[in-house]
């Protein structure tokens, strides 16, 4: 077996991609074939510097592509994320530290261009938070039970003077990208979209062998305002007795008011013969089971970690956050051998502004990193770690007061997964 001082770690160059595709696929589990309009597409994804691959005997054995992408934190500011995807290692070549190989120099690298923070949607939990990160968003899945959700069989569209319109590919790329927009800009927890995301989803480019292609719904308020949209899919399954059994999958859901986000559901589930509706990765708080007369109905099929941050530069991303409550905190955050160790005053004023330096005054919580970046876009409770043990207090009380500070009123959601 070549030993590890062998196998060279680099960016690739554009020659070198179909290589590289070939060995993403493999390490995803999915068919190593390489259809040429599916490599033309995947492309448009390469930055030069950015896509990192791991060569032995020639032969590309693993993949990692990061790329600049921006967060949207607590108050609606955002941050320069270094976003992480696409990380693979051959089985031939697993646990031999290729992947430390290819983070390390990312988040290097990352630092040095200044990012405040690295993202990524972790395929399996125990992965990452050797390297700092930490979970710091949360998503939920139900799957809706049509006939006990208590609605009316009858008229379901809006009594708002709204309307729901079925609409074509081409409107979704010409509406999507200002609706999501606004979304994202009032979301914390939410990532920016590119043009190519809109092209994906609508399947003007083919980034997959199969693409089913899916309906696509739109709400307007009763001023026309485009204040909603969704992507669904359809099977075809009858029961004994020639009962619709059919179920609707929800690709992607965006409301940017309540009352696009009822409608867009009620909608979902007034669909002749669809007796279950799956929603896709939704927010953990999010208000649709309360659409529903009997919230029951929609049951919790999955509830799982979604965004992962790793912090680079603490000063910032506490800098860059707004906060519920005015007061100061003394944080000792370590971080072995990364870039974030140190002790921090944040200093939160009335009018939910943050100032952060670092400081040698005496700390009252000690964390980790990747702790804190589970804390910092207000989703997990520092009095829950300090629980687990993963906070410790310095001072009585210092957990209860993190709380008053970071925690929001409703949680941070990143609605992509990348
Ligand atoms: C952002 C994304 O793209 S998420 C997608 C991640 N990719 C996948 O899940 C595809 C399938 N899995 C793989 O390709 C590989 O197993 C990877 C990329 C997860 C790990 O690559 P490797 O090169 O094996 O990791 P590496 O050898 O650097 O491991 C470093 C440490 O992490 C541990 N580790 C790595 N992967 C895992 C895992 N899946 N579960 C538990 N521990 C793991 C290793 O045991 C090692 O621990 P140690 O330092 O205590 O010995």
């Amino acid at each position: 077996m070549t030993s590890r001082a062998d196998i060279d770690v680099r960016p690739i160059d554009e020659t070198e991609f179909a290589d590289w595709q070939r060995a993403l696929n493999t390490g995803f589990l999915r068919e190593p074939t390489l259809f040429q309009e599916i490599l033309d597409a995947r492309r448009a994804q390469f930055t030069p510097g950015r896509s990192l691959g791991a060569f032995d005997g020639g032969r590309c054995v693993a993949t990692f592509r990061s790329f600049a992408q921006e967060l949207t934190v607590v108050g609606g500011a955002t941050v320069a994320a270094d976003a992480v995807s696409n990380v693979t290692v051959t089985a031939t070549h697993r646990r031999r530290g290729l992947l430390t190989r290819m983070m390390t120099r990312d988040l290097a690298a990352a630092r040095e261009r200044g990012d405040v923070v690295a993202t990524l949607i972790a395929a399996e939990y125990p992965i990452y938070g050797r390297y700092g990160f930490g979970p710091a968003t949360s998503t939920t899945e139900w799957t809706i039970d049509v006939p006990r959700a208590g609605l009316d069989p009858r008229w379901a569209g809006p009594e708002d003077g709204g309307r729901v319109d079925l609409v074509d590919a081409e409107d979704v790329r010409k509406l999507g990208p200002d609706l999501h927009e606004r979304l994202r800009r009032a979301q914390p927890g939410a990532v920016g979209r590119d043009e190519l995301w809109w092209r994906i989803t609508t399947g003007a480019v083919r980034f997959h062998p199969t693409f089913q292609e899916p309906y696509y719904v739109v709400y307007r308020s009763a001023g026309g305002e485009v204040e909603g949209m969704a992507a669904y899919t359809a099977d075809d399954n009858w029961g004994d007795g020639k009962q619709p059994l059919n179920t609707a999958r929800v690709k992607w859901l965006i409301g940017v008011t309540p009352a696009a986000e009822r409608a867009l559901w009620r909608y979902l589930c007034s669909i002749d013969w669809v007796v279950r509706v799956k929603t896709g990765w939704r927010a953990p708080d999010d208000l649709l089971p309360h659409f529903l007369p009997d919230p029951r109905a929609a049951a919790v099929t999955t509830h799982a970690d979604w965004l992962w941050v790793r912090i680079l530069d603490v000063v910032r991303a506490l800098e860059a956050r707004t906060y519920q409550v005015a007061g100061s905190l003394v944080l000792e955050v370590a971080d072995a051998g990364g870039p974030a160790g140190g002790r921090y005053r944040l200093e939160a004023a009335a009018d939910g502004t943050g100032s952060c330096a670092r400081t040698a005054e005496d700390a009252d919580l000690v964390l980790d990193v990747a702790d804190l970046a589970t804390l910092w876009l207000g989703d997990e409770s520092a009095v829950r770690l300090a629980a687990l043990g993963r906070v410790r207090e310095e001072r009585a009380g210092a957990a209860r007061q993190a709380d008053a500070l970071l925690r929001t009123s409703r949680r941070p959601w990143c609605p992509d997964l990348f």
